[in-house]
């Protein structure tokens, strides 16, 4: 099968002579939940310029599906590929909501009723919907984001590019878009490719992570990334705080076969290690205690 992203050997310096990107190589396989981490600067925007086409590598080095990006036609490009920027307000440009998400299947050339279609299924994907009247400079951040996310789905691609998409939103809206993106690629086979720094929405975003600083400098699990603190230093990052709570517990003796990243996994590894107790120190665990725990979560939970 062949690699839904293949970047091979990419260096990119911007004419006043900045070196963004250094042989950066990436192979990303369909169907895959990707994150790309790394400092302010290191060239993760750079890097999706060259996915959207607006930076032509004159190389044969960033294939889609096997076909040189910089060499395709705008309109087979964005069938593709749809990459979200972390500005709104660089890709809402049309009077209306409807009008921007329409802009794109309009400019594939396809039927109205179609782009009906597209538009009202885009929209309620991102739960705007009722917004289409709306003047998108009118919107909140938080609406202009899930607008311009909108209007790439809307073209219906195959891969989907996301520069920083939770950030500045509200914890629900933030958990709503997680939902959204774990839906494109578990139900719809999209493969996501995010930048962000939002350490603990990691673990529900990628199988892999690649950490970018102007090259490709580390690529693993979530856990390969942030079991080697040097690395996580040397990059500006930060561990899950998750991550680092269980790892001060194995300072105590707490043992466990691997450091959990998420609720689910503390909880696994709680649940053994009290296990593990009972007898020793008249603890117990609770029959109900994932029934309880679920409990607690739930009234949380968005
Ligand atoms: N138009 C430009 N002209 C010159 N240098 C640029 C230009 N755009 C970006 N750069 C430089 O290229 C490097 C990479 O920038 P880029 O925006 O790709 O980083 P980033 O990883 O997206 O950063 P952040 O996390 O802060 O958004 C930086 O040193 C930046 O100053």
């Amino acid at each position: 099968m062949k690699k839904a992203i293949c970047i091979t050997d990419l260096n990119y310096s911007y004419p006043d002579g900045t070196k963004a990107l250094d042989n950066v190589n990436i192979e990303i396989e369909q169907g895959e939940k990707i994150v790309i981490m790394g400092p302010n600067g290191a060239g993760k925007t750079t890097l999706f310029l060259h996915l959207n086409g607006v930076i032509r590598s004159d190389q044969d080095c960033v294939k889609i599906f096997g076909q040189n990006i910089g060499k395709m036609k705008t309109e087979d490009r964005i069938r593709e590929v749809g990459v979200v920027f972390a500005e709104p307000d660089d890709q809402l440009f049309m009077s209306t909501v409807y009008d921007d998400v329409a802009f794109g299947p309009l400019n594939m050339g396809l039927d109205e009723e179609e782009v009906d279609r597209r538009v009202k299924k885009a929209l309620a994907t991102v739960g705007l919907e009722g917004f289409e009247e709306k003047v998108p400079h009118h919107m909140s951040f938080g609406q202009k984001k899930k607008a311009a996310l909108a209007a790439v789905l809307s073209m219906e691609p195959r891969v989907l590019v996301l520069d920083e998409p939770t950030a500045n939103l509200d914890p629900k809206s933030r958990a709503d878009l997680i939902r959204v993106i774990n839906d494109l690629n578990r139900n719809h086979g999209i493969t996501t490719i995010i930048a962000m720094h939002d350490i603990n929405a990691l673990s529900e975003l990628a199988d892999r992570v690649y950490v970018l600083n102007r090259s490709i400098v580390a690529e693993g699990t979530t856990r390969d990334i942030f079991s080697d603190p040097i690395l996580v230093k040397e990059n500006n990052l930060d561990a899950p705080d998750i991550f680092k709570f269980f790892k001060i517990m194995n300072c105590f003796g707490g043992a466990h076969s691997q450091t959990p990243m998420s609720i689910d996994e503390s909880v696994e590894e709680l649940t053994k290690a009290i296990e593990a107790l009972e007898g020793k120190m008249s603890l117990q665990v609770h029959e109900n205690t994932h029934d309880m725990v679920d409990e607690v979560i739930s009234s949380y939970k968005h």
